[in-house]
């Protein structure tokens, strides 16, 4: 079975083409995911698959095996990979996922793709609550004002004035699960730095502590602009790198960062055995 392997800002995804294999279990997906037993990876990019309402769709996957309904990494380097394959040019172009249909454009070099992610909404459901509605949530004794926000998948933005790596690490993973989360949630620890410029710390729902995420930028962009913190330009500084995120009045997001391709290969019939 053939992969490529792509990175956008620290956060990497394989990509399989279902015309290499016509099924991956969940367990072929953790393995794959394994940075010990498999190739490794913050996820899994199966597609390009037809489209219902337009010529691309994708399936995304967690390194837990879980499904994700949209990615904005995931969506940024799947573009990536058509346009690698000559399969798209730099003319924009649709994608299908559980989480809806995006609009992608990848630069004449490759390197930076931007995405039209569509519309957030704050709350977990897709097109409910146009506004940010705060919500106090208790984890290891600490209580956390956070806001949902729908990108297509779920997340939980939580503004903080110190930012640090282990916020996201201690409490994240208690966070993603905690019983409000009907299908869990991604969190996001977020500080704004000034005006157009937020740093952000990542725990994904399905695959832990990463060092950048599309839709998290989005989420979080989404909900310091509704608050009045941020104005709708926003530049979003995470560990891997910085995203741009422009948001218009109804709070559809554009969201623009580099890409790199790191690997092609063919993984081992043992390796899934
Ligand atoms: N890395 C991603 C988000 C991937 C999906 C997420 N873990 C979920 O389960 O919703 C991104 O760049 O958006």
């Amino acid at each position: 079975m053939k992969f490529t392997k792509y990175h956008a800002l620290g956060n990497d995804y394989l990509v399989v083409d279902p015309k290499e294999v016509n099924r991956l279990s969940q367990d072929d997906i953790i393995t794959l995911c394994h940075r010990h037993y498999g190739i490794g990876s913050d996820g899994v990019l199966y597609g390009p698959l037809p489209g219902n309402s337009c010529d691309f769709a994708l399936k995304i996957f967690n390194p837990d095996g879980s499904e994700a309904e949209k990615s904005g990494n995931g969506l940024r380097i799947f573009s990536r990979y058509l346009w690698d394959r000559q399969l798209v040019s730099s003319k924009p172009f649709f994608i299908e996922t559980p989480g809806g249909v995006v609009s992608a454009s990848v630069c004449p070099s490759g390197k930076s793709v931007t995405v039209e992610m569509g519309q957030v909404a704050f709350s977990h459901k897709v097109s409910e609550a146009a506004t940010a509605a705060p919500e106090d949530i208790l984890v290891l004794g600490k209580t956390f004002t956070g806001y949902r926000a729908n990108v297509g998948n779920p997340h939980f933005v939580i503004l903080v004035d110190e930012l640090t790596p282990k916020l996201a690490t201690t409490y994240g993973p208690l966070i993603e699960s905690a019983a409000g989360f009907s299908n869990r949630t991604n969190v996001q620890f977020v500080k704004v730095l000034e005006q157009g410029k937020i740093q952000v710390e990542i725990w994904e729902r399905g695959a832990g502590y990463t060092l950048a995420s599309g839709s998290s930028s989005v989420a979080a962009a989404a909900v310091v602009h509704c608050l009045g913190l941020c104005r709708e330009k926003i530049s979003v500084l995470m560990p891997g790198g910085v995203i741009e995120i422009t948001l218009d009045v109804r709070f559809n997001a554009s969201m623009t960062g580099v890409v790199a391709k790191i690997a092609e290969g063919t993984l081992s019939q043992e390796a899934l055995s």
